[in-house]
């Protein structure tokens, strides 16, 4: 029935203002506002419509994209959007497009790796898009060890230039978002020669295309790698592969912020730490952390709403059926996502917060708290992209077999996630960092170091005290162990910064209630995960955790009456959440069925195909019957 809220008992039932959950969720007021607004202007333009992505061929979607991406442009400007409004339009149009790579890594690698005079040259061409630029990192051959990345950029001190090469087939570059059809620019990581020496890999400036007929320029080969997983998706985006055949570049154009090459061919290395190379990769990591919340509690809210709406057995007296999110199994696969969900979040805003300081650090030359940066990022981006994947899958599974339409926007939404556990490094390489600073914490804890921050904890712990430990020795052999530690770490952080979350004032009639139990539920069933460990370590006894245990059960019937109420604080409108089973109004049925109908093979009665293969084989069994 058209215009009956069929979720209205459920919204009944909440237990706390939404409205102030939407601000908390937001971050703000005035966010909350903003976001309002982006995502009306972007849910009435008809020119954002995405209802028929996953229906497209490929050659149509990605130009469907180009011109989404022309036309996100010109309102932008047409209504002089802020750089935060503009942020929230491509959010809310919601199609991986080149303009990601250009405005979320090509520009922040100028700003971070640059000299002033670089970034007063291509950051305004730039910022005006009168250039396009992607991240030309990972190679064929290469992509986690970046250090063994193979194009070269040798100095040619007679000319003054750089001439990039493409010495083997592995050293092509391969994956690049954007690169494929659209880039006029890339970042270029390539290992800088001179006179004969290695000085390992460094970003440069290189133009591709031409800028009046976009063709490639002499000795550029460049094209799109091809289809990648699921329909819609990541194939709106070019990733593209990309082959040098001794392309000159003016010297001025190897970015120069952390190590130089002069005239005369000398190099020289700044005071800044060299890691600041990867720079660029540490805040697109934090972005990625602050986006999981955004795709996992938009799977969450559809499983939920839909939960809420499915009913299965439990029939009484001819009664309606039992509601599938009353189901306790249901509420256990669910209820920690949802709480995952609100747990990214605020990890997400901390994580913002880190980075901001770091970067404040390093404008004073402090770089000391750069390696806890670059294990919370590369960490938190491991664990909250692994869980966020898994969570949508899981949440496909919770809406049944209707979850595995196209129009219940899961499929789509996992297909356009799950690279997140790839890109900006694979999410096992990304936790062996990270344990690879806790072995490095441990044998300084020995000599008396005290670690702050997010590692101050291991100064309490007792038998790390007494730990004589080398970073490198057994690190192979037990790296499955570490990576397991490192996760354990990543999680304690999220805990920490839920719990530090609810010491705020948090207004709003009984927000702060559902918190707590949203935070004990995270907890509490990662606890209930791990039990054997904690058992092994005797950090439990088998009653504490079956005290636990119980606890989590009866968090799970104190968020049940709020929990449609907890996904309408995620705000989400029906065009962005792009999914029948997730309506606001709960009326699923009627609209799968008439959706169902307007799938293309339902075009015409008797399908394309029909006399050519099926007639002859119906025809041959009618005359076997015959004989
Ligand atoms: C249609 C709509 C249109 C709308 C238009 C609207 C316009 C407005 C829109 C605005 C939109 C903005 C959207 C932005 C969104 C952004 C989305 C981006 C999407 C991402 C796509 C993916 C891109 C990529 O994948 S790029 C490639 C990434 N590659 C990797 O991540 C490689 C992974 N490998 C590594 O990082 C390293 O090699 C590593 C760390 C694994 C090992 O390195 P290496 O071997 O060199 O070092 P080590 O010897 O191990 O370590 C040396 C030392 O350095 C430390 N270290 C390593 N890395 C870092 C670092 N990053 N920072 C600091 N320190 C680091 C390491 O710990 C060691 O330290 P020690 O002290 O020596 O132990
Ligand atoms: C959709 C998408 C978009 C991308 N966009 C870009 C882009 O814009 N620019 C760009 O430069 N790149 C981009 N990439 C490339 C991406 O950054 C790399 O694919 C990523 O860093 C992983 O590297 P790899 O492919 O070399 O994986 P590999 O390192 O080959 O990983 C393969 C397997 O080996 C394991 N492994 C590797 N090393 C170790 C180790 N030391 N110890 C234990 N196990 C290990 C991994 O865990 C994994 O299971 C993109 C990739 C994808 C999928």
């Amino acid at each position: 029935m058209e215009g009956v809220d069929h979720l209205a008992d459920e919204r009944k039932k909440a237990e706390f203002n939404v409205e102030a959950m939407k601000i908390v969720w937001a971050g703000s007021q005035h966010n909350l506002e903003v976001s309002n607004r982006i995502s009306k202007l972007v849910a009435d333009d008809p020119a954002f419509r995405k209802d028929d992505r996953t229906m497209l061929p490929r050659k149509e979607l990605f130009k469907n994209t180009l011109r989404k991406a022309a036309y996100a442009w010109k309102r932008i400007n047409e209504l002089r959007l802020s750089e935060e409004e503009a942020s929230k339009l491509r959010f809310y149009v919601d199609e991986t497009a080149y303009t990601d790579l250009h405005w979320g890594m090509f520009i922040p690698a100028i700003k971070g790796q640059g000299t002033d005079e670089q970034q007063r040259k291509w950051l305004p061409l730039a910022y005006k898009m009168q250039i396009i630029g992607c991240y030309a990192q990972t190679e064929l051959g290469h992509g986690s060890n970046v250090q063994g990345l193979e194009t070269t950029a040798t100095f040619d001190p007679h000319t003054d230039e750089f001439v990039i090469h493409s010495p083997t087939l592995t050293s092509s570059k391969w994956w690049p978002g954007g690169l494929g059809k659209v880039s006029t620019h890339a970042v270029t990581y390539a290992r800088l020669i001179i006179d004969g020496k290695d000085h390992g890999v460094h970003g440069f400036i290189v133009q591709l295309r031409s800028l009046e007929d976009h063709r490639p320029l002499p000795g550029i080969t460049v094209g799109d790698i091809g289809m990648k997983f699921g329909n819609g998706a990541y194939n709106t985006m070019d990733n593209g592969v990309l082959r040098f055949d001794h392309v000159r570049i003016p010297r001025n154009q190897m970015l120069m912020k952390v190590s130089q090459v002069t005239r005369e061919g000398k190099y020289k290395q700044s005071d800044v730490p060299r890691q600041l190379v990867y720079g660029t990769m540490v805040y697109v990591r934090q972005r990625i952390v602050a986006d999981a919340s955004c795709y996992l509690s938009r799977a969450v809210c559809i499983a939920t709403r839909y939960s809420a709406v499915r009913r299965q057995f439990g029939s009484q007296n001819g009664g309606p059926e039992t509601q599938v999110i009353d189901y306790k199994t249901q509420q256990s696969r669910l209820f920690p996502l949802l709480a995952s969900a609100y747990a990214f979040r605020f990890v997400g805003e901390w994580l913002e917060w880190l980075y901001t300081d770091v970067m404040q650090r390093l404008q004073a030359n402090d770089f000391s708290t750069l390696p806890e940066a670059h294990a919370c990022t590369a960490g938190l981006k491991s664990l909250t992209t692994s869980v966020t994947a898994d969570g949508i899958e899981e949440c496909r599974k919770l809406c049944g077999g209707h979850g595995y339409l196209c129009t219940s926007g899961l499929p789509e939404l996992f297909a356009v996630y799950v690279p997140a556990c790839t890109y900006e490094g694979d999410n096992i390489v990304l936790l062996l960092q990270v344990a690879r600073f806790l072995m490095k914490t441990v044998s300084q804890i020995g000599t008396g170091k005290q670690p702050v921050g997010t590692i101050a904890y291991m100064g309490r712990i007792e038998h790390l005290m007494q730990c004589r430990c080398n970073v490198q020795r057994g690190f192979a052999e037990l790296s499955a162990d570490l990576v397991e530690a490192a996760v354990a770490h990543c999680q304690l952080i999220v805990v920490s910064k839920f719990i530090e979350k609810l010491q705020q004032d948090i207004p709003g009639e009984g927000v702060k209630q559902q918190l707590e139990a949203l935070c004990g539920i995270y907890y509490l069933s990662l606890l209930h995960k791990h039990q054997g460990d904690f058992l092994a370590t005797s950090y439990l006894t088998p009653k504490q955790s079956a005290l636990a245990n119980d606890q989590l059960r009866a968090l799970y019937s104190k968020v049940r009456p709020n929990a449609i109420a907890l996904v309408d604080a995620f705000n989400y409108s029906d065009h962005f959440l792009s999914s029948i089973l997730g309506r606001y109004d709960g009326n699923v049925y009627p609209k799968l069925y008439e959706a169902a109908w307007k799938d293309p093979l339902n075009e015409s009665v008797v399908p394309d195909g029909y006399h050519e293969y099926v007639r002859p084989l119906l025809k041959q069994q009618l005359h076997t019957a015959r004989l």
